[in-house]
């Protein structure tokens, strides 16, 4: 399924030396995000920065958000990950994107201007209402969790 959202330019680099995100492939879910940076940003082992992308969506409808993970790459081979693990983005925030970028591993890792640092995905949200109730109709698990039913 395919959604128009409002996108707005925050910064001039953005569709000049800095792309707007994209989908790699055609079929990927989630769209690369960049960093919107004058210079380049060497992230410590430890250090979390937080990262413009230079760019602001209006998601509008409350039965969606995005999510903002990280990429598998930057993740599993360099530690660079979020220092939120998940942002989200809710369909009324109209502020600048940002990415909270976690360096988790052992060596220094540079960003350089425009690099994809993280993923959006789009998502389907449903708001709960609350129903008050005294009991519930009794499940086989009821109230076991957290490995009740064993490791395997
Ligand atoms: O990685 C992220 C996470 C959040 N946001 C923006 C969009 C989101 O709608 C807003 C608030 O995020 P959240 O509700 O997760 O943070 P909070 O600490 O609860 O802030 P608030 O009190 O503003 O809701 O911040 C980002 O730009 N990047
Ligand atoms: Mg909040």
């Amino acid at each position: 399924m395919t959604h128009t959202l409002q996108l707005k330019i925050l910064d001039p680099k953005i569709g000049d030396t800095i792309e707007l995100p994209s989908y790699g492939t055609e079929g990927s879910a989630g769209m690369d995000l960049r960093a919107c940076l004058d210079e380049p940003l060497t992230v410590l082992p430890g250090e979390t920065h937080l990262i413009k992308t230079g760019i602001a969506i209006y998601i509008e409808d409350p039965s969606l958000a995005a999510t903002i993970i990280p990429r598998s790459g930057l993740g599993h081979k360099h530690g660079i990950v979020l220092g939120n693990l998940v942002g989200l983005i809710d369909s009324d925030y109209q502020g600048e994107l940002m990415v909270s970028c976690w360096n988790r591993g052992q060596d220094a890792f540079t960003i350089e201007p425009g690099d994809r640092i993280a993923q959006m995905v789009l998502v389907p949200v449903i708001q709960a209402h609350f129903a008050i109730v005294d009991e519930f109709v009794e499940t086989d698990r009821g109230a076991g969790g957290f490995g009740s039913t064993g490791r395997e």
